[in-house]
């Protein structure tokens, strides 16, 4: 595991974030995903060790650390915060860059140098000169440069234009390709988590809902327009949403397993048409309660 929160709980003043028991698997990318304060962004930062859980603990590849996290584990973990740190605003990216130079021995200036140009960012301009957008840009080269074991991305591609969107992507799936590196990401953007997530970890007020593997929750949920018996409709197993839609058909949600197939069938009720439900629906119904059946938290 990349890390491993056992019981962990950050108390706040509106509601705690945990207990969180989680397993990061090493190597993967995993969406951390919920709604605006959620808690996620306390989560990343626990990872980073900025701030302490009040209870349990957290394990990072196997060990935990009652003091700060040595220095070699901390160099090993690439970090782009929500909102940019104030203290580096008044220097340019070069000099920023030459500082990280030293504080990371993997530091890569060669893969720096490919990053700014890639993502078009002016090297001597002072950074808090910079659009959100360049400075958004500028820490995802930076902290890709470092070349990281464990890399903490608190929404990046917030004020990304749409082709700095691709090029994250491609990026972040190029990071994966031959290296021992995992990536746990906060996100709004639900084409992020389709793009690039091995892993969903659902967060919603303070409690982690849990992880499940993003391929086994497509397919999970069916919508069905059908017609027929509604009485026997009101029976049926798996179903969370019934509806009319429209003077003969009715508009079901179902878990797609192989019992609504059926009990369709033993009941006489015609299935219309149907479609899989889309990913954000899915979340969805699994923030009111219709948890995955292949749940790995
Ligand atoms: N420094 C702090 N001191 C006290 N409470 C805080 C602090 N930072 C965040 N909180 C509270 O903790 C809760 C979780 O906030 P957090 O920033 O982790 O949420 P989030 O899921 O990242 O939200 P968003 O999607 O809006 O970025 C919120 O209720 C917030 O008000």
């Amino acid at each position: 595991m990349a890390i491993e929160f056992r019981g962990a709980i950050k108390e706040r003043r509106r509601h705690s974030i945990g207990p969180i028991n989680l397993n990061i698997p090493r190597g993967y990318i995993v969406a951390l995903v919920g709604s605006n304060g959620s808690g996620k962004s306390t989560m990343m930062n626990m990872m980073l060790q900025t701030i302490r859980p009040d209870q349990g603990s957290i394990h990072w590849y196997g060990e935990t650390f009652n003091g700060e996290m040595p220095l070699t584990l901390r160099q090993k973990i690439g970090y782009v915060p929500e909102v940019s740190i104030a203290e580096e605003s008044h220097l340019t990216a070069d000099a920023v860059a030459e500082f990280r130079s030293y504080w990371y021995p993997s530091w890569d200036g060669v893969r720096f140098d490919e990053l700014m140009q890639r993502f078009r960012v002016p090297r001597n301009e002072r950074l808090n000169r910079m659009s959100k957008g360049e400075r958004r840009k500028f820490e995802i080269a930076a902290v890709l440069a470092a070349r990281p074991k464990l890399l903490l991305l608190d929404e990046p591609s917030s004020g990304l234009d749409p082709f700095a969107w691709g090029d994250l992507i491609d990026e972040l799936q190029a990071c994966m390709e031959n290296e021992d590196v995992t990536i746990v990401l906060s996100t709004h953007i639900v084409d992020e988590v389709k793009r690039l997530a091995d892993y969903i970890i659902l967060v919603d007020e303070g409690r982690v809902l849990g992880m499940a593997e993003k391929d086994s929750l497509y397919g999970s949920w069916k919508e069905l327009w059908v017609q027929g018996d509604l009485e026997a409709l009101g029976k049926m197993p798996g179903v969370v949403k019934c509806d009319p839609d429209g003077p003969s058909l009715t508009r079901i949600t179902v878990r797609d397993n192989e019992h609504w197939n059926k009990y369709l069938a033993a009941s006489g009720i015609q299935v219309v048409k149907s479609r899989a439900l889309e990913l954000e629906e899915i979340l969805r119904l699994w923030i009111e309660g219709h948890k995955p059946e292949e749940l790995l938290a």
